[in-house]
């Protein structure tokens, strides 16, 4: 039978990373994906971006919105501090399926908790359910016209402080212009674009990065 393409992601992982080197195991993937496969993973060079807000933010609480098959979970997850959480949110049971393994071959199943649904339905349960008091930093990387309702559902249910930042992938190709234009635009954000291109390809994009200013 016919393998899909996160299985195929994930059988290049474990041929080729080491168990327990999360940084291997993002290599792995970029090598399969810039040579076999394309596929919508941030990639390396958003990634080295996403590196460094990161680091520059050094949060304690993170929120993925897109897990898909768990790349940029890893890249940010082996860059956090110890005791930090990520959590991330993942709405397709088989790429949940494929993220939880690649998680469990970096060795990082401790700092990340993969939650399954939709996170119209799951962020208002964050609270509750997660003990998460606010984020300090969530990469939005899901459905692009879910960008933007996402952020206001955050803003209402109290889930972002002043300084939480966001980071938003994809906001040029494939794009989220409702989102960008209301970031860039209210006074409750400060927000800066990175110029960079399209995971594996010369085409342009971009991650924005917005400060809630509370
Ligand atoms: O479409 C893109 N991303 C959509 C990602 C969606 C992911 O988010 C999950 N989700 C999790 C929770 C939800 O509530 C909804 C979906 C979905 O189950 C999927 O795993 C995309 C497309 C291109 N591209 O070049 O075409 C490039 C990119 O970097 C992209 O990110
Ligand atoms: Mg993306």
């Amino acid at each position: 039978t016919q393998s899909t393409r996160p299985q195929r992601i994930l059988g290049a992982v474990q041929q080729n990373a080491t168990r327990g080197d999360p940084r291997s195991v993002v290599r792995a993937i970029d090598q399969y994906c810039r040579n076999q496969e394309w596929a919508m993973n941030v990639g390396d060079e958003k990634g080295c971006i996403l590196d460094s807000v990161v680091s520059e933010v050094n949060p304690a609480t993170v929120l993925e919105l897109g897990t898909y098959c768990g790349y940029s979970t890893v890249r940010i997850a082996s860059l956090l501090p110890p005791h930090a959480k990520l959590i991330t949110l993942e709405f397709n049971p088989e790429f949940a399926v494929i993220a939880r393994q690649v998680i469990a071959w970096a060795g990082l199943e401790d700092k990340i908790q993969l939650v399954e649904g939709a996170s119209g339905d799951l962020i208002p349960k964050m609270k509750e359910q997660f003990g998460v008091e606010t984020f300090d930093l969530v990469f939005l990387d899901h459905w692009k016209d879910r960008y933007l309702p996402d952020t206001k559902l955050m803003e209402e249910c109290g889930l972002l402080r002043k300084g939480s930042v966001l980071l938003a992938d994809n906001v040029i190709c494939p794009g989220t212009p409702d989102y960008l234009e209301f970031v860039r635009s209210s006074p409750r954000y400060e927000s800066q674009y990175f110029k960079s291109h399209l995971e594996y390809t010369k085409v342009e994009d971009g991650l924005e990065k917005s400060v809630f200013l509370g």
